[in-house]
């Protein structure tokens, strides 16, 4: 009995009625069919593809390094679901999803290949029209708590009151208080960030209110605070848990007149400034502790706003994993489109205890590692139980942190990047073990 696919074309009418562009070679790699799916994806007609070497029909950015038909050949094995980019006719590149197996006759010689491919532009399209839908102002997400707080935001830039931030480490803080100066009329004067858990007292208070000649054994000349470079804009204090009582009280005559005297002198000064302030620690805990003034804290807290931890926002992983891969891309120079599927699996598991900021971390990583078109599992940093107990921001000892140091030769950045926390981390670690 003959075979439905023993007749030519019966099998063409077969792969036409395919949505996916479907096309087969020889041994060498030279075409042999061409579905109507592929003519309409790549814009090359079947007889202009038959006959000819893959590689000039099928021009994707794999064929002369990655080439699935290839792999096949060689592994004996179906290549499947690879992401590339195919540039069609008119050299536009187009992405798509290429499957490759091998093909055999009865004796199980191989007699060519096949190579199904499908359409993702639009696919794309409605990832990055997601993406769209749920960005606002550099900052990324759907969990309804965070679109609430975008919502408002507008409103809260306009009334130029002192706004505090509270929210963990890597958070987004500083973004939202970026958000809030571009939104507000004070956008075309400067936002000028200090972090207040930086630096010891003296230099703190050099720098946010400016210094005498001098006034200290360093100061060597008149400089400009801070608060002075935010005159007109804004003035994001980051970290204000850390600010010592004495600065407090600076500040509050700051908040409550516009008044300030820089260190050494007894000029006052006015300013022109909106403040916004951040913590990661709860300041009316701080209040209770006798660590930050009250009143300090009333004059700081007019609007507050809670930035939820990522592990409160599962929803906005996948989210912020595909905005980190392609920023990272671009950044890079990499053409990488994708986790794999355990990769994924393994990332959305991930504790993320430093937020946004450690799978930022860990994307750009596996970027830098990644050779191929996808990442996999082996990209990804195992969490080991030192870093599980890292991670949970708890501090080392001090040996082990003196001795981290020393490694380091005193090199706090390279330390602080080591241990995948911020420099603020690092130096509350370090006064705790006086290390510093
Ligand atoms: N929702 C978000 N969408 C996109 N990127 C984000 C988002 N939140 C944070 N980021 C990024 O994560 C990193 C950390 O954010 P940011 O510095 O604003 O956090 P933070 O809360 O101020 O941290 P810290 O308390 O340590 O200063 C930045 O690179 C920022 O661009």
């Amino acid at each position: 009995m003959t075979q439905l696919t023993d007749n030519p074309v019966h099998v063409q009418t077969i792969l036409d009625s395919v949505a996916d562009g479907v096309f087969t070679v020889d041994p060498q790699l030279r075409i042999t069919s061409f579905n109507h799916a592929a003519e309409e994806i790549t814009g090359f007609s079947r007889a202009e593809a038959l006959g000819q070497p893959c590689c000039e029909i099928f021009r994707t950015n794999v064929c002369f390094d990655q080439c699935p038909l290839r792999k096949a050949f060689a592994s004996g094995e179906n290549i499947t679901n690879i992401e590339v980019d195919v540039l069609d006719r008119h050299n536009r590149e187009i992405p798509i999803s290429v499957n490759a197996s091998v093909l055999r006759d009865e004796r199980g010689d191989v007699i060519g290949g096949v190579e199904t491919f499908r359409d993702l532009s639009q696919l794309r399209a409605l990832a990055n029209e997601v993406q769209k839908q749920f960005s606002f102002h550099d900052m990324i997400s759907r969990n309804p708590r965070m679109q609430q707080l975008f919502d408002i935001l507008p409103d809260v830039a306009n009334s130029d009151a002192t706004v505090l931030l509270h929210g963990a480490s890597g958070t987004g803080k500083e973004l939202f208080a970026r958000a809030i100066h571009n939104l507000s009329t004070r956008n075309n004067q400067p936002l000028v960030v200090i972090n207040c858990g930086a630096l010891p007292e003296q230099l703190l208070e050099a720098e946010i209110f400016g210094v005498r000649k001098g006034a200290y054994t360093g100061a060597i000349a008149n400089r400009k605070g801070r608060l002075a470079l935010a005159e007109g804009g804004t003035l994001f204090l980051d970290e204000i848990g850390d600010l010592p009582l004495s600065l407090q009280v600076k500040l509050l005559r700051v908040l409550e007149n516009n008044e300030y005297q820089a260190l050494g002198s007894d000029e006052t000064r006015r300013a022109d400034v909106r403040f916004v302030a951040a913590s990661h620690r709860d300041l009316a805990h701080l209040v209770e502790e006798k660590r930050f003034r009250q009143d300090l804290y009333y004059r700081l807290n007019v609007v507050a706003l809670h930035i939820p931890p990522l592990s409160e926002r599962d929803e906005d992983i996948p989210l912020l994993l595909d905005m980190a891969l392609q920023r990272f891309c671009h950044k890079h120079g990499k053409k990488i489109v994708r986790f794999s599927q355990p990769a994924l699996e393994q990332l959305l598991a991930y504790p993320y205890e430093g937020n946004v900021r450690e799978l930022l971390n860990i994307v750009e990583r596996a970027v830098i590692l990644c050779r191929g078109s996808q990442i996999e599992v082996m990209h990804i940093p195992a969490l080991t139980s030192n870093a599980l107990a890292l991670k949970k921001n708890r501090c080392p000892d001090k040996d082990a942190l003196s001795h981290l140091l020393q490694r380091f030769q005193g090199n706090r950045q390279q330390l602080a990047q080591h241990l995948g926390i911020d420099r603020t981390t690092l130096w509350r670690w370090l006064k705790k073990h006086q290390l510093n």
